[in-house]
């Protein structure tokens, strides 16, 4: 796997591009950086033939700019109003990160929190960490969704701190009725940038 090749003008990681120039590259990125084809074993414990290890490009220089850019025109595209993104750790933390820096970027002021896998049993004894989400409109975020069971956990307890959950959104669908799975059980849309298709998986 060599250099990430540049597209076009983006030659400044400061540079913003166009939406579309981001979603381009990121797609690119993704597909070059995080796809791994094999045999491998998932969260759920089922078998799948591909993985797509999105730590590779939510904590990637580059990639990770183009995440903010792209998750937050996902969101906001679809109407949704909101005051903080985040998700279950860790996969989701990185990505509420960047959409909370893009955001400050274009002067909103979005938050993001961290949801615990388990209550904390001391201290402030939180499972979602961070500025309080009480009353307050958040979106949970995911890298990639195989079942859905993460992005539910984190839905649970957004709504036990007294959050409203307004939405899920994930970087890849693995189209594996994950989507269908969050609509049915959340009540909310579940929002994603990429399917299994844009990234030549199917
Ligand atoms: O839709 P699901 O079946 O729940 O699978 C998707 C989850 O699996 C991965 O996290 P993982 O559980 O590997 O944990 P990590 O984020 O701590 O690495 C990924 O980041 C999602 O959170
Ligand atoms: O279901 C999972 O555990 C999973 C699938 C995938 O493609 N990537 C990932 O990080 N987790």
């Amino acid at each position: 796997m060599g250099a990430p090749i540049r597209l076009g003008n983006m030659t400044n990681l400061s540079d913003t591009p166009t939406i579309e120039e981001a979603r381009e590259r990121l797609r690119q990125l993704i597909s070059e950086l995080a796809v791994v084809r094999g045999k491998v074993t998932l969260a759920s414990g089922k078998e799948a033939d591909y993985y797509v290890d999105l730590r590779r490009i939510t904590l990637h220089h580059e990639a990770s700019r183009l995440v903010g850019q792209v998750m937050l025109d996902l969101i906001d595209s679809a109407g949704i109003e909101f005051d903080a993104a985040g998700g279950l750790t860790m996969g989701a933390d990185p990505v509420g990160h960047a959409i909370m820096r893009t955001a400050g970027d274009n002067d909103r002021a979005i938050d993001t929190f961290v949801v615990r896998k388990a209550q904390k049993s001391y201290g402030m004894g939180r499972q979602v960490e961070g500025p309080s989400v009480v009353g307050r409109r958040v979106v949970a975020v995911e890298d990639t969704s195989t079942t859905g069971g993460s992005a539910l956990t984190a839905v649970e307890a957004l709504r036990n701190a007294g959050a409203e959950v307004v939405a899920v959104a994930v970087i890849v669908d693995r189209a594996t009725g994950a989507k269908e799975h969050i609509e049915e059980i959340a009540g909310v849309p579940c929002l994603y940038a990429y399917s299994k298709s844009d990234l030549g998986l199917d």
